[in-house]
């Protein structure tokens, strides 16, 4: 019935101030009235509604992706909303489009590249979308390799001006978000000659729209690479395909250092390469940048799967019934336990890994005005290596959630499909998982031969078991005298096992704060416990092999884990409640907050197009034909 709480038999079983966790969740009271406000706005307002995605074409889905953005806009302009508040917005409004790569690379590139001059002329016309960019560095040949990267930029002295070109077909740009239909610029990423000599890739500023008609420039041929994974989902993003055919980059030599989008390097007006003395890794700052907001994501995308399976599985009863009293409720099927509580403590642990990363980041970048790249390295691999883990946890996650719902979970009404669909390319886009996975062996080879086989001592007591696995893992890697490519699956292990540690140190470190609320931090507690013992359960081998615990450890920690779970049992729905998010955001009748699944999951059935007629489509060309046997059978 509606109006009816039916999970309120679960919510008075909460042992904790729920109010309380949902400012720890979101970070600060700050926070989490901003999320609360805009989450709540955007999920009142029909012009955001996203239940009816599935059944359109990818046109008319494109189409209505434009609509959303520009009535997103209009909001934001309408009601004068802080950047904060319109990040939120475009977050809640939840719809991978342009505006994703336009805010949340196109701009960042040129705040953290750029220098003075360039953001002077820039930032100005793209915070007031009077430009709409795209981070076109990926090519059809070459995507990890970013050094392998064709399109080239060579400087004409006698123009003063960059010419841009695509010399081969791997050259083309290929996959930029928002290039394919919409993007007006781009930062494009070329091999920059000048005077005939090569200096390796570099960022340009790149018009390759009409600001009149939004004709392709001269030069520019642009369009969307196609279909992609999963019907609706990621298809409302234009992917894009672009080639220069020798574009004049229209910069005067006036303006020349506006094309060549970095401060660490100019091209003079005596056309001369001037490279300043700072690592040329700054090249990739952005993608630093991105990497760690793709961690923050990974624990809002996993947080919204779990709050979808949890509260399912404290609806949905099977078998168990007692003299015709009601079946069980899944969640208390110890297997179900054990397949969801850790999908809800590494929710939580990717919450606060991903506010100690953006601490990091914006250390490291504080560091860099100063002139100081000590840190860049660390920074680099706890980005490249967090994302990797985070993000293949999550997509995991994901399908586990999905499976964790039966077969509900395959309706796209869960929910769960296209949160899949959506999210799965994370583990691609911002740097493959394996590839990023062996910057971090690389990192830890060298942070070994430069310190010998202590890593870092810098880790909290409770992770000693996990900080002599990774010496462990490296030292049996390291010790044999074979090369980084022959040991190079050991070594993503490692490099995996190190990311681990971090984790699950930075969660001990976060219980080390104060942390306002009754019973919120001893939940905390049980939820770090139970991501730092599964994963203990899940690679036990490599915690035995290295000695630093004994078979009976094993078996007492898997005696621990199923504690824990009895434990978070009764919270489990509290603490999911306190992720906040609204049953639009969630977008999944398993999910609604009331927990009213059947009578919703029926109803939604008969809106399918597919409903529209009693007798379907087809019936009298292909299935009367049939049932009358008026088709010739074809001789035996
Ligand atoms: C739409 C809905 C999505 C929602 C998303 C939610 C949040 C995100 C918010 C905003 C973003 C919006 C949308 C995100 C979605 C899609 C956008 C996707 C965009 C992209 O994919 S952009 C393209 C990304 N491409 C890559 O990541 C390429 C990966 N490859 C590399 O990084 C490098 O090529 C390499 C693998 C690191 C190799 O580098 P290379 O120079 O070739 O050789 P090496 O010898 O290995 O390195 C040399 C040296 O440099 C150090 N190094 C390498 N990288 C870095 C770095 N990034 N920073 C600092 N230092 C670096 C390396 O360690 C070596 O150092 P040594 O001292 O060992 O020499
Ligand atoms: C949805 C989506 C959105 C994207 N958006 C953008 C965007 O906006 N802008 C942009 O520039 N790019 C974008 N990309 C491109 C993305 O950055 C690349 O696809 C990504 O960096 C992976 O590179 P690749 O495709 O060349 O993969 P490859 O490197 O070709 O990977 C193929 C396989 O080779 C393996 N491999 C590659 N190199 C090594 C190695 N050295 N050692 C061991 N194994 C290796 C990989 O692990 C993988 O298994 C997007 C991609 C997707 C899917």
């Amino acid at each position: 019935m509606e109006g009816v709480d039916h999970l309120a038999h679960e919510r008075n079983k909460s042992e904790f101030d729920v109010d309380a966790m949902k400012i720890v969740w979101a970070g600060s009271p700050h926070a989490f009235d901003v999320s609360d406000r805009i989450s709540k706005l955007v999920a009142s307002d029909p012009g955001f509604r996203k239940d009816n995605r599935s059944t359109l074409s990818r046109k008319e889905l494109f189409k209505n992706t434009l609509r959303k953005a520009a009535y997103a806009w209009k909001t934001i302009v309408d009601l004068r909303l802080s950047e904060e508040e319109a990040a939120k917005l475009r977050f809640y409004v939840d719809e991978p489009a342009f505006t994703d790569l336009h805010w949340g690379m196109f701009i960042p590139a040129i705040k953290g590249q750029g220098t003075e001059e360039q953001q002077q002329k820039w930032l100005p016309l793209a915070y007031k979308m009077q430009i709409i960019g795209c981070y076109a560095q990926t090519e059809l040949g070459h995507g990890s390799n970013v050094q392998g990267l064709e399109t080239t930029a060579t400087f004409d002295s006698q123009t003063d001006e960059f010419i841009i070109h695509s010399p081969t077909l791997t050259s083309s740009k290929w996959w930029p978000g928002g290039l394919g239909k919409v993007a007006t610029h781009a930062i494009a990423y070329a091999r920059l000659i000048v005077g005939g000599r090569e200096h390796g890739v570099h960022g340009f500023i790149v018009q390759l729209r009409s600001l009149e008609d939004h004709s392709p420039l001269l030069g520019i041929t642009v369009g969307d690479i196609g279909m992609k994974f999963g019907n609706g989902a990621y298809n409302t993003m234009d992917n894009g395909v672009l080639q220069f055919d020798h574009v004049l980059d229209v910069y005067s030599i006036a303006f020349a250092s506006i094309a060549v989008m970095l401060w660490v390097s100019q091209v003079t007006c005596e056309g001369k390469y001037k490279q300043s003395d700072v690592p040329r890794q700054l090249v990739y700052g952005t993608m630093v940048y991105v990497r760690q907001t793709i961690v923050a994501d990974a624990s809002c995308a996993l947080s919204r799967a779990v709050c979808i399976a949890t509260r399912y599985s404290a609806v949905r009863r099977q078998f168990g019934s007692q003299n015709g009293g009601p079946e069980t409720q899944v969640i208390d099927y110890k297997t179900q336990q054990s397949r969801l509580f850790p999908l809800l403590a590494s929710a939580y642990a990717f919450r606060f890994i991903g506010e100690w990363l953006k601490w990091l980041y914006a250390d490291v970048t504080q560091r860099l005005q100063a002139n100081d790249f000590s840190t860049l390295p660390e920074a680099h691999a706890c980005t490249a290596g967090l994302k990797s883990l985070t993000t293949t946890a999550t997509a995991d996650g994901i399908e586990e959630c999905r499976k964790l719902c039966g077969g509900h979970g395959y309706l796209c009404s869960s929910g769960l499909p296209e949160l899949f669909a959506v999210y799965v390319p994370a583990c691609t886009y911002e740097g493959d998982n394996t590839v990023l996975l062996l910057q971090v062996a690389r990192f830890l080879m060298k942070t070994v031969s430069q310190l010998g086989s202590r890593l870092s001592s810098k880790k909290p007591v409770g992770t000693i078991a996990y900080m002599t696995r990774v010496e462990h893992l490296m030292q049996c890697r390291c010790g044999v005298q074979r090369g980084f490519a022959e040991l190079s699956a050991d070594l993503v292990e490692a490099a995996v096992a190190h990311c681990q540690l971090i984790v699950v140190s930075k969660f001990i470190e976060k219980l080390q704060q104060e942390i306002p609320g009754k019973g919120v931090k001893q939940q905390l507690e049980v939820l770090c416990n139970i991501y730092a013992l599964f994963l203990l359960h899940k690679h036990q081998g490599d915690f035995l092999s290295t000695g630093c615990i004994t078979p009976k450890h094993a078996a007492l920690a898997n005696d621990e884990l199923r504690s824990l779970y009895s434990q978070v049992r009764p919270n489990a729905i509290a603490l999911v409640d306190a992720f906040n998010y609204t049953d639009h955001y969630l977008g999944s009748i398993l999910g609604c907050y009331d927990g009213n699944v059947y009578p919703k999951l029926y109803e939604a059935a008969w809106k399918d197009p597919l409903n529209e007629s009693v007798v379907p489509d087809g019936y009298h060309l292909y299935i009367r034909p049939l049932l009358k046997q008026e088709i010739r059978t074809a001789r035996l």
